[in-house]
């Protein structure tokens, strides 16, 4: 989650220093809270998880690397947003 708010923060930087606006601004703040809320969720999964199975179990791991996958997809799909929104700026 800290990785996560340091990112959305300098993506928010960007978006001050590069003046994004209207569509774009709202895709930038719907793919960062995307990406929180996916995380949070995994965060949530996993305390349940350790509460209810500490101990080794497939179903716990099937649990974990699903929730974990559903926010590697958020991270990737931010990763694309980040590229098409100041792609063109950072590399000018
Ligand atoms: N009770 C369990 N039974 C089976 N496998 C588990 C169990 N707990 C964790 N694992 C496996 O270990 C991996 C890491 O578990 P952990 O709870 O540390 O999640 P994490 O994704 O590393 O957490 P964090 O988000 O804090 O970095 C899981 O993705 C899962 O594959």
């Amino acid at each position: 989650m800290k990785v996560h708010l340091v990112a959305a923060c300098g993506a928010f930087g960007l978006a001050w220093q590069y003046e994004l606006h209207g569509i774009e601004l709202g895709v930038l703040f719907l793919t960062i809270a995307g990406v929180l809320t996916a995380e949070l969720f995994n965060t949530a999964l996993e305390a349940v998880v350790d509460r209810i199975s500490p101990e080794f179990h497939p179903l716990a791991k099937l649990a974990k690397d699903i929730a974990a996958g559903a926010v590697l997809i958020q991270a990737i799909a931010a990763l694309g947003v980040g590229y098409v929104l100041f792609g063109d700026k950072l590399l000018k």
